[in-house]
């Protein structure tokens, strides 16, 4: 696990560009901002081929799309792929609507991600494994999430992070998986958007995607779970403002210290 890759990335600033959804943008964007990359949004089709070109790195959110927005995220995947940006993609809700399920797949014959970023009821349904996602949410299922990840990964030909308690990072072949954390991302909504994007950031500065992904994971996870551990009483609110304090000034020494996988 290559935690320096903290210290590269806020020494390079890479610009990430992102289309987010209205939920969570300002979200995703000071997270990326706090952590050391440089973050851009769009919503305008026309400008898709400047924004992936003066980007290292593209992160699709298809958390609340329009049809319009669907045809800009078609747009800006197949120049990803044509500039050879890194592209992250998270699949938000696919598992619990048919409509989104059916829009990522016409996506996924358009252009192909690097990575796919989503939880256990997301990761499920891409990978054509039967579980009750709920909503937004992972929801529940009997599946073992290893080859619930590896299936998706193989399926898809990409690396894959199916994210909870545990993330389980894999490009099909080499399995890592993360298990720092607290629940405390659960309450807080756009948890998973801030992750993909940030994800997207480490991939920017790193060309193996499985090494990007997996040192992504550990860093989020390790730094909410400093926070969390630093305060038993604190609760949702306090902790996305600690959060982007912490995503700002952690260090790799610090991440080193509590970082716990397999
Ligand atoms: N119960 C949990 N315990 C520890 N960490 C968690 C837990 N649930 C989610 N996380 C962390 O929250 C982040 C967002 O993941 P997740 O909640 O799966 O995404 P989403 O918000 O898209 O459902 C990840 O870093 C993941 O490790
Ligand atoms: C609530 C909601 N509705 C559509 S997108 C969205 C945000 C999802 O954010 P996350 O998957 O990071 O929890
Ligand atoms: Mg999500």
């Amino acid at each position: 696990m290559k935690v320096s890759l903290l210290d590269d990335l806020r020494r390079q600033n890479p610009i990430v560009f992102n289309i987010s959804n209205f939920v969570t943008v300002q979200d995703v964007a000071n997270g990326i901002n706090a952590i050391g990359a440089s973050p851009i949004m769009s919503e305008e089709v026309d400008e898709a081929d400047e924004m992936v070109q003066l980007s290292q790195a593209v992160c699709l959110n298809l958390g609340a799309f329009t049809t319009p927005q669907v045809h800009q995220i078609k747009v800006t995947g197949q120049l990803a792929n044509q500039y050879h940006k890194p592209l992250v993609v998270d699949p938000v809700a696919v598992g619990a609507v048919k409509y989104r399920a059916k829009v990522a797949e016409d996506l996924f014959k358009a252009f192909h991600p690097d990575v796919l970023r989503g939880n256990a009821g997301e990761i499920a349904a891409l990978a054509g494994i039967d579980w009750q996602a709920k909503g937004i949410d992972a929801g529940e299922g009997a599946g073992d999430l290893v080859t619930i990840a590896e299936t998706c990964a193989k399926k898809r030909e990409c690396t894959v992070i199916l994210s909870g308690p545990t993330d389980v990072i894999t490009d099909g072949t080499r399995t890592v998986q993360v298990i720092n954390g607290t629940t405390l991302f659960q309450t807080h909504v756009g948890s998973g958007d801030m992750l993909s994007s940030i994800v997207a950031a480490f991939c920017a500065i790193e060309n193996d995607y499985f090494e990007a992904a997996q040192t992504a994971c550990l860093v989020f996870a390790a730094i909410g779970q400093r926070v969390a551990q630093a305060d038993p009483q604190m609760g949702a609110g306090t902790f996305i403002i600690k959060l982007m304090d912490a995503l700002q000034q952690t260090t790799v020494a610090q991440i080193e210290a509590v970082a716990a996988y397999e």
